[in-house]
């Protein structure tokens, strides 16, 4: 724990990715922070600005390889890792360094589920057990206590935001969840991929992974737990789609109502589980969530709309995925799990246009 003069040390593994250029954005206006280590794997070697020139300039240590890592400079890491990558890593850690993780390795909770979807045994049950999942405004308490932090997928964060109070109140079908979700291009990261070239994915709109991705499953653990069912008894419904822009998610979820409520009911239960929340906010009746309302900033907006179907809603949020959906709800967790306020590092209100 450090005091209000210390500030704390934190590493970025994985600086030189979409995730890794985000956190240091933020933690560089955060007052308590100190950035002293920065790696990455084949840009090891380059100083920041070689490899973000919009990053030049700030005095940010050159980026290096984990293995010349000196764990002893850090309080805590930021893990911006590809998957299966950071179980191994942190594994080494010495267990004074807390860890924000920003990869889907913790996310899981049943290890066979963890095997389906990402193709290999989990390296560090151990760890795994005593991660605590990371959607802030569900979590708050474990997190404060945590050691590993496992925040959640992009899409999982505003899918669960918007649809879990729902659930767990009664007031919509946890059995008939139909999730359409859109995100922007670097949602897939900053590695070379063709599906991500601009003269590839501009002008178009693909949708991926139907009803076969590895975001459902986070999403069908998180909803069962809100009520009290096995994740295995639960199937929601989650096709993604690729949008030509650099940021940005957005969220349309179909929902049964439970008998005679009605999305005024939806309204009121998200206005209430959501009142004083810094980050997350019930826009006014009919207003319609964007992304550009949220760019840049660790908002969440979130509404709900009667269908033209009886007994139907819709439910819209929009998030960042590089803030909300990643490295600002990292900030945030770490900011609870060193007892700071909350919003340090996060004040920036939305870039618009
Ligand atoms: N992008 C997003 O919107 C979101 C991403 N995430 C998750 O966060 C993590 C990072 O994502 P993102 O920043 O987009 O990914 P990027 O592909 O942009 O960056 C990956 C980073 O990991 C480094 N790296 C790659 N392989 C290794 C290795 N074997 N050992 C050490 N370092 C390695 C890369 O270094 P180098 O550049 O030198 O190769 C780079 O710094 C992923 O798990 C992702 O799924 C979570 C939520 C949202
Ligand atoms: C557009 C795009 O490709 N998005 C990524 C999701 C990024 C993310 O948040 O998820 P993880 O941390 O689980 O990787 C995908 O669909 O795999």
């Amino acid at each position: 724990m450090t005091t209000t003069t210390e500030k704390i040390k934190a590493g970025i593994l994985g600086a030189s990715g979409y995730t890794g250029a985000e956190a240091m954005r933020l933690l560089l206006r955060h007052p308590n922070v100190e950035m002293t280590l920065l790696t990455a794997d084949r840009k090891a070697g380059q100083p920041v600005e070689e490899v973000y020139p919009h990053l030049g300039g700030y005095g940010l240590p050159d980026m290096i390889s984990v293995e010349d890592a000196d764990w002893n400079t850090v309080d805590v890491v930021f893990c911006g890792l590809p998957h299966g990558t950071t179980q191994e890593i942190i594994a080494t850690l010495p267990a004074k360094v807390k860890v924000v993780d920003l990869s889907a390795d913790f996310r899981l909770d049943d290890p066979e589920t963890y095997a389906e979807w990402y193709g290999h045994e989990h390296r560090a049950l151990e760890l795994q057990k005593d991660a605590v999942y990371g959607l802030t405004e569900l979590y708050r308490e474990k997190i404060k206590s945590a050691r590993l932090v496992a925040c959640p997928g992009c899409y999982p964060t505003a899918v669960l935001l918007s649809l879990v109070p729902l659930v767990a109140a009664g007031l919509i079908d946890a059995d008939d969840l139909v999730i359409d979700a859109k995100s922007g291009i670097t949602g897939a990261g900053r590695g070379l991929k063709q599906n991500t070239l601009f003269s590839e994915a501009g002008e178009g709109l693909s949708p991926y992974s139907i009803a076969k991705h590895r975001h459902a499953p986070e999403i069908e653990q998180e909803v069962a737990k809100a009520i009290g069912r096995a994740a295995a008894d639960l199937r929601v419904n989650f096709v993604p789609h690729l949008i030509p822009m650099s940021r940005g998610e957005l969220i349309t979820s179909h929902v049964r109502l439970a008998k005679g409520k009605t999305a005024a009911d939806l309204r009121a239960e998200i206005a209430k589980l959501y009142e004083g929340e810094p980050f997350v906010r019930l826009l006014k009746e009919g207003a319609v969530p964007q992304t550009q309302m949220v760019r840049g900033s660790n908002n969440c907006v979130i509404n709900v709309f009667e269908d033209r179907i009886p007994g139907r809603a819709i439910v819209i949020s929009a998030i960042d995925n590089l803030v909300k959906g990643s490295s600002g709800q990292a900030v945030q967790n770490m900011n609870l799990m060193f007892g700071l306020e909350e919003t340090l590092g996060l004040e920036q209100a939305p870039l618009f246009p």
